[in-house]
């Protein structure tokens, strides 16, 4: 347990030029992935540089990949893939959807934390863009917050998402005298709270729909296999979750399916793929479908774009006529008690 928060040192024998020292506080950082600052071009490019620069996300020779980023991608896919941000886009706050979903959990935690103990201090940071890890860090810090729980926003461990945010809060600290005291959230996939919260989300929003699928599928992003064959247990986490899930919502294997989203390059990632198996499925007959996100925490371009118009169109292209998107957790109710519980647990033994 830590004292009471406080912002100068002990008076007695203080040197007249003594800095100010805060103290006596505990952050939560929430990091998510990122997303672009505008979807013009050169915004665009800035942030897919910046993501596909990352060796935990690209794991291809660096000469290669430089000439291939730099000639190729950079300059192809910032164009439409801005085209497909503008679509998804919150044009009131200028931002995309998961920076503002992301600020809403992090204030919601604040709110909840606020009422049980005042040292907590909760904040958010995006791993690639603004807000930067570092730069919330420093801030955390200059609040007091001697420890700091970091919490990356993914319920299945990836070293291309959960690994790349502790790098670059190591990173961060590598640069503080005073560093504060860090300690790592784990992957929740298999976590009963978890499991609940999404099944239960998961039966209100079907309740909600005008018709009953025929199949559900549970889509999960995906990474190049040759990462699961290098030891990456995303693909295990993912697999356990959508087990746990279908063993609690009481469904068998032909009506609850997991599939991989969001292929990038030729490289073969982990199968099947979620765009291929919703063609299948419409060409074999099933007329309605129903597709969700568990692995992720906020609703963005992959789940509102590529789940909510491009596998809507793909179905009913080939011969499905009913398609629900089911939006994440976010920040409602089940969402906030998913992080919530994460929080609490994990910062047992520094506060009350
Ligand atoms: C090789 C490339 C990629 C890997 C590996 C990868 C893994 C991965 N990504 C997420 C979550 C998100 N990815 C998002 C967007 C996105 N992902 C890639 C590439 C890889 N992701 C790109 C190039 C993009 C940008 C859009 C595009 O150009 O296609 C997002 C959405 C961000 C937003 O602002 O909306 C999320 C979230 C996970 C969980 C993951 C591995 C487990
Ligand atoms: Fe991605
Ligand atoms: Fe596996």
């Amino acid at each position: 347990m830590i004292d009471a928060p406080a912002f100068s040192a002990d008076s007695t024998h203080l040197p007249k030029d003594h800095p100010k020292v805060a103290f006596g506080r505990v952050g939560v950082l929430i990091v998510n992935l990122g997303t672009p600052e505008a979807t013009d071009y050169w915004s665009m490019r800035a942030y897919l540089k910046e993501f596909l620069w990352d060796r935990r996300v690209i794991e291809v020779n660096r000469a290669l990949w430089w000439f291939v980023l730099n000639a190729i991608i950079l300059t192809k896919r910032p164009g439409p893939k801005g085209r497909d941000y503008a679509s998804i886009w919150n044009n009131e706050r200028n931002e995309g959807p998961l920076k503002t979903i992301t600020r809403d959990q992090a204030e919601k935690l604040a709110a909840h934390f606020a009422g049980i103990d005042d040292r907590i201090v909760v904040d958010f940071a995006m791993r690639y863009g603004k807000p930067p890890i570092a730069e919330r860090l420093a801030a955390l810090q200059a609040q007091g917050c001697e420890r700091i729980l970091l919490v990356p926003l993914y319920p299945q461990y990836a070293a291309a998402t959960s690994a790349t945010v502790c790098d670059k809060a190591f990173d961060a600290l590598k640069e503080m005298r005073w560093q504060p005291t860090l300690r790592v959230a784990p992957p929740w996939h298999d976590d009963p709270v978890y499991i609940d919260a999404v099944a239960r989300d998961l039966e209100r929003n079907l309740a909600a729909l005008d018709f009953e699928p025929e199949v559900i599928l549970a889509s999960f992003h995906g990474v190049p296999k040759s990462y699961l064959m290098k030891g990456d247990p995303y693909h295990c986490q993912c697999a356990k979750t959508a087990r746990l899930l279908r063993a609690r919502l009481g469904m068998d294997e032909k009506r609850f399916r997991l599939t991989f989203q969001s292929r990038f390059g030729r490289e073969e990632w982990l199968k099947p793929y979620t765009d291929e198996t919703v063609k299948a499925l419409a060409e074999s007959g099933v007329k309605r479908l129903a597709v969700f996100n568990p692995g992720f925490v906020a609703d963005c371009l992959e789940t509102l774009e590529e789940i909510g118009v491009e596998n809507r169109e793909i179905f009913e292209h080939a011969g499905g006529e009913k398609f629900a998107a089911i939006p994440c957790l976010n920040a409602g109710d089940e969402g906030m008690r998913v992080l919530v519980n994460v929080v609490e647990r994990e910062l047992k033994g520094w506060v009350g």
